[in-house]
């Protein structure tokens, strides 16, 4: 019988708001449980030292002192957030499955780069640590991402199709599960990250909370078609962004009052999901991330995909954990040579599998030397 691992799953998404963990109990291929999770936010200096590095990471080398300071700080948040779960848990803990935080993602360039110390992660838990979950998809021929669906698949097995799943973090991605089982995949535009830079420029404040500033303005339908008139939204999956593809919207709002480019910026990541193109209509969305908190939001997709649209929690899931439990997840499949790659989710030529494991300076636990 293959062997259940306790894993511990990090994710640090491309709002750069903070690191979520999450353990989860798994084989690889069925989940057994889902145990307790937290994010540990990160500091307004962080956050800003981070956001610089998104501008010019294109041109950085590893050891460039900026992006060292950076990986240093999120790495200790990350031993931070082990150390704060593990005090909520009894009993052991296997592996952690560690996401790092996406700097630059250009996959067309064979780029994908997310940055943490994962030898020193390894070091202070003593914990066996996989990372670096898409460089080989990249290397292959993929888009690196969305990984997620591997995730939502295995969940959702019980399930019958056609359903999307769309995760409404700095970037919106979504995994649509056919009638026949069948799964496709990708980035479907901007998620909040817009939203995000245009409140913080505006108002200081990171985001916009609870939907308030784009409820009180009026969509620029004009700027959301320039907007979409671009190539990728005519694209069909697989297909994937950086957090910055966009950047150049918030020019487009430039000028407009505070509320009204919230509300157009809200209806940009809005009509980029009505655009995104699957093999046939979903009969149901779930929504996680936290996107799903912004009402503007969740209010658009329900008025314009034809079908309900419910935050995950409606099927007992978290949706603020999820990613990270999906990065525990997709340690154990990395552990035991399972696919992270396929052709339908991330454009990858053929199944394969991806991630490395670092056990730096403790001694490999003893299921780790035999087989799973
Ligand atoms: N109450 C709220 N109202 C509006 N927006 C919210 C609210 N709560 C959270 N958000 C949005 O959710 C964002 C955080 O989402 P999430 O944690 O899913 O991002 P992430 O982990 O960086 O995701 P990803 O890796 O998928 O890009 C915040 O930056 C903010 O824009
Ligand atoms: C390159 C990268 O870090 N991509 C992230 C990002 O955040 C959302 C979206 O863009 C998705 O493609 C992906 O994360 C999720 C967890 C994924 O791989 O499924």
């Amino acid at each position: 019988m293959v062997q259940s691992l306790r894993v511990i799953g990090l994710m640090s998404g491309t709002s750069l708001d903070g690191v979520d963990a999450a353990i989860i109990e798994t084989c690889g291929e069925k989940v057994s449980w889902r145990g307790p999770s937290l994010s540990l936010p990160y500091a307004p200096e962080l956050r800003a030292k981070a956001r610089e590095l998104l501008e010019c990471a294109a041109s950085m080398a590893a050891d460039d002192p900026q992006v060292c300071e950076v990986e240093q700080a999120l790495t200790a948040r990350h031993i931070d957030a082990v150390e704060a779960l593990r005090g909520q848990i009894d009993g052991r803990v296997d592996l952690i499955g560690f996401h790092g935080q996406t700097i630059f993602h250009a996959p067309a360039e064979g780029r994908t780069w997310q940055i943490g110390d994962a030898a020193k992660l390894s070091r202070e838990t003593g914990l066996p640590v996989i990372h670096d979950f898409r460089r080989q998809d990249v290397r292959s021929g993929g888009e690196g991402a969305p990984l997620a669906p591997w995730y939502h698949a295995a969940l959702l097995s019980e399930h019958a199709g056609p359903i999307a799943v769309l995760n409404i973090g700095g970037v919106a991605n979504v995994t649509f599960i056919g009638a026949d089982g069948q799964i496709v995949a990708c980035d479907t535009g901007p998620g909040n990250a817009l939203i995000d830079d245009w409140a913080m420029r505006h108002t200081g404040v990171p985001y916009d909370r609870d939907g308030a500033l784009a409820a009180a303005g009026s969509v620029h339908t004009s700027i959301v078609e320039h907007l979409l008139d671009a190539p990728f939204f005519v694209k069909s999956p697989p297909k994937s962004l950086d957090r910055q593809s966009f950047a150049h919207a918030l020019h487009a709002v430039e000028g407009l009052s505070v509320q009204d480019g919230a509300a157009t910026l809200t209806a940009f990541t809005v009509e980029a999901v009505k655009r995104t193109i699957l093999p046939a209509a979903p009969k149901a969305w779930y929504v996680c991330g936290g996107g799903r908190r912004n009402p503007m939001l969740m209010a658009g997709l329900a008025e314009g995909l034809g079908a309900p649209v419910r935050s995950v929690e409606a099927l007992g899931w978290d949706g603020d954990a999820l990613e990270a439990e999906c990065f525990g997840y997709l340690a154990v499949r990395s552990l035991r040579g399972l696919p992270l790659s396929a052709p339908g989710i991330t454009g990858a030529p053929r199944l394969e599998t991806g991630g490395i494991l670092t056990c730096d300076g403790i001694r490999p636990p003893r299921w780790l030397t035999g087989d799973l």
